[in-house]
């Protein structure tokens, strides 16, 4: 069988080499090009002997010319570098999923204010489809451009998704409180994500405004019949992986039973593989869902109020972006959307 050529932008950070490690194991996948700038034509495992026995790759400069001979790119890189590659991969047949924001948010002007910069390729963003498969499988299919989600908004998304649609709980008054591992902050060199700066503490920030509250808030908008109002507050966490958002919601209806919400929102992940509705009582960890492609819930009711709380996990990485990008991949070939991502987390 003729395997798929795919190429990857960025491929010496965080998230490209989490695409790689999921990618040389895929059985309809050949990786024809990675690409790192400071890294051409170093061997990709004189970096990651993680990968030693899988790729005999080295890293190349990122030439349109290599980029629009693979069948589909993924753009694993800072914020505006997708958008200078897609109207060139696009006119080339090349489908394109771009980990980083370039194509998340619909409004342009929103885009621009949060992103700080203009965007190179307008008229695309509305060609592209938002890649949370759970929300968006159909549109997918047929997509030339995913904008893969930011990990934060993975995270929240799927655990306000059911409940929002069904008009369970209140969307004015939603609170998001989540944290996440210091790879969310990339691999590039930054004092604030030095060991000594993150191990043995813990601290919010952003919390006047992060780049992720309008991403959630047009999410949530898109499923929501009533104006949404979200207060979304991220922290950074002593730990290499994981993303846990606790997220607090009204309920509209204060008899409902947490029984009764917790057979809905199970039932309505019951076919998704990467959606784990976890029984009542239940109290996820991040290590729980550590390297896979796993989001898993858990609902509860706070003090018997009328507040229902969500707990929601996954790894930054993975489900938060490689593991997304490569179900996202699948579900754009037509190949079965679990491929390459069935395996269980690493423990401890
Ligand atoms: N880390 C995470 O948990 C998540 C990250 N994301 C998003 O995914 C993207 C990648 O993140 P991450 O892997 O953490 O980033 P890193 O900072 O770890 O890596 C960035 C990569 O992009 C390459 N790069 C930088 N500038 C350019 C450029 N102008 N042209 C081509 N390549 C370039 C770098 O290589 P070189 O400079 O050598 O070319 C490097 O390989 C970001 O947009 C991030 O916001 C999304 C969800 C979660
Ligand atoms: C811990 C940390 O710094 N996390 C990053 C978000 C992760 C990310 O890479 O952002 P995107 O999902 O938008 O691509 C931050 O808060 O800026």
């Amino acid at each position: 069988m003729n395997k798929i050529k795919v190429g990857i932008i960025g491929g010496t950070g965080y998230t490209g080499v989490e695409l790689l490690r999921l990618l040389v194991t895929h059985p309809s996948i050949d990786v024809a090009l990675i690409t790192s700038r400071a890294e051409a034509g170093r061997e990709v495992v004189d970096l990651f002997p993680s990968l030693r026995g899988f790729t005999d790759l080295c890293f190349s400069p990122p030439d349109t010319e290599l980029l629009t001979a693979c069948d589909l790119v993924f753009s694993a890189t800072p914020n505006g570098i997708a958008m200078t590659h897609a109207r060139a991969l696009t006119a080339a047949g090349t489908k394109l999923i771009d980990l980083a924001a370039d194509f998340r948010i619909r409004d342009i002007a929103t885009w621009e204010k949060w992103y700080g910069m203009q965007h190179a390729c307008p008229e695309l963003v509305a060609q592209a489809v938002y890649g949370l498969p759970e929300m968006n499988r159909q549109e997918i299919t047929n997509a030339m451009i995913v904008a893969n989600p930011g990990c934060y908004p993975t995270a929240t998304t799927l655990g306000l998704l059911p409940l929002v649609q069904a008009g369970l709980i209140r969307s004015n008054n939603l609170i998001v409180d989540a944290k996440s591992g210091v790879t969310g902050a990339g691999r590039g060199a930054n004092v604030a994500s030095l060991f000594s700066e993150v191990a043995d503490s813990f601290r919010a920030y952003g919390v006047a405004g992060h780049r992720h509250h309008p991403e959630i808030t047009q999410n949530i908008q898109s499923v929501s019949k009533s104006t949404v109002d979200l207060t979304f507050v991220p922290h950074l966490v002593p730990m290499l992986r994981g993303i846990h958002a606790t997220i607090y919601a009204d309920l509209i209806d204060l008899d409902k039973s947490l029984e009764d919400v917790h057979h809905m929102v199970s039932s309505f992940y019951a076919d998704e593989a990467f959606v784990d509705v976890m029984p009542l009582g239940s109290h996820p960890d991040t290590r729980s869902v550590k390297t896979s492609n796993m989001c898993r819930i858990a609902l509860h009711k706070a003090g018997g109020s009328g507040k229902l709380v969500i707990l929601s996990v996954i790894d930054n990485l993975t489900k938060g972006a490689a593991g997304q990008a490569v179900q996202n991949m699948n579900i754009m070939l037509g190949l079965d959307e679990t491929l390459g991502l069935m395996s269980p987390a690493v423990m401890p």
